[in-house]
């Protein structure tokens, strides 16, 4: 005789993501298998980030390398980027997405081997289980064509890269856009420094592979959505060093950041407030120390929302590989050059973009 042992066990639960293309899943873990992860995102005040004392530098980047470490993401107070700046970029970018329809596909990002300019709704698709990101957008970055930038990027080119709406209704776009930019570029320019900081290196240490970043604004429309299962984007990582998000102040908020149980954490929307993410170099060159944590937006507070995340990320011509403190004896590693792997991510999104098409674009 055998006694017959009957065990139930809860059916196993996941969030699925993709990232870059590649499917991805995480346990839903809850009760007593949930692992110490976040709940909220910390608040680190960048006032030192401007400090002449290195002492004030280097604390900041002690709080910067435990928020990396543990999550991936933080809010930025006290950024010194002008309000009145960011408010008047706000301004441009509703007025932008106003717009009449024509206006904006005169720069359509098919159009462009870079993804550059407008993208309408639901071409997006970051999850390929939605029917596309419910958002328009406009895209645009490091253009050596571009007077505003006055800047050469490597490999050097006198192609342009961007594309800006010539009708002139549209014509206040492109400056508020540019300030934007160049406040952000130079902001940037120093929050490397506390990354550098941060990982117990010399403040210029990743100085080298950035005398040129690649740099993109997405301004991003949102409207309120009404079906659930809608995503405004689509679960991802992003692709660069690290990725500065200024939200519009809707009463919901729609940002969600993945913990490490599976839970999506909200990303409160807070006044003068850079959100801070680190993103997949950064992720790299620490060998998956710190995180490139995964998120995703959704709307659903019943107002229109407006994001525009800055991407800022090593030259194009750039190599990155695992630091040195982060090798382990015995292993090898490759290097990655920075615009390949740019371009591939960018390519898996822009053919997603072009799956199955009713009033999508062939790229030109
Ligand atoms: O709109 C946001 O808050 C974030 C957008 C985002 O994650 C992205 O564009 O990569
Ligand atoms: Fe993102």
């Amino acid at each position: 005789m055998s006694a017959t042992i009957t065990t139930t066990t809860e059916p196993e639960q996941y969030v699925h993501y993709h990232d870059g293309g590649v499917p991805g899943k995480r346990r839903i873990l809850t009760g007593k298998a949930a692992k110490d992860t976040f709940n909220e995102l910390p608040k680190i005040d960048f006032r030192r980030i401007y400090s002449h004392d290195i002492n004030d530098r280097k604390e900041l980047a002690r709080e910067v390398g435990a928020a990396c470490r543990d999550i991936g993401f933080f809010y930025a107070v006290n950024h010194g980027v002008d309000e009145d700046l960011l408010n008047d970029t706000f301004e441009a970018v509703r007025k932008y997405f106003d717009l009449p329809t024509d206006i904006k596909m005169e720069c359509h990002n098919q159009k462009t081997e870079k993804f550059r300019g407008y993208e309408a709704f639901l071409e997006g698709k970051l999850d390929p289980n939605t029917r596309g990101d419910l958002k328009e957008g406009f895209l645009m970055g490091e253009d050596a064509t571009d007077p505003e930038q006055n800047r050469p990027i490597t490999p050097a080119t006198a192609e342009p890269r961007n594309q800006w709406p010539s009708h002139p209704s549209a014509a206040f776009f492109r400056p508020a856009i540019y300030r934007y930019y160049n406040a952000m570029y130079d902001f940037s320019k120093r929050m490397l420094h506390i990354f550098a900081l941060a990982l117990d290196l010399p403040e210029d240490y990743f100085d080298v592979i950035t005398t040129h970043p690649m740099t993109n604004i997405r301004a991003v429309h949102y409207p309120p959505q009404e079906i659930e299962s809608d995503v405004g984007i689509g679960a991802h990582t992003d692709f660069c060093w690290f990725t500065l998000v200024c939200q519009s102040q809707t009463k919901l908020p729609a940002l969600e950041v993945l913990n490490g149980n599976g839970i999506w954490v909200p990303v409160e929307p807070a006044r003068n407030t850079f959100v801070v993410n680190v993103a997949d170099f950064l992720k790299m060159v620490t060998g998956g120390t710190w995180q490139s944590t995964v998120h995703r937006v959704r709307n659903m507070g019943g107002e229109e929302r407006y994001s525009m995340p800055f991407f800022f990320s090593p030259n194009e011509d750039g190599k990155v590989g695992v630091l040195e403190q982060f090798r382990e004896p015995g292993k090898t590693y490759e290097e990655v050059v920075v615009g390949e792997y740019f371009q591939r991510r960018l390519d898996v999104d822009r053919t997603t973009h072009l799956e199955e098409g009713e009033g999508r674009r062939p790229y030109i």
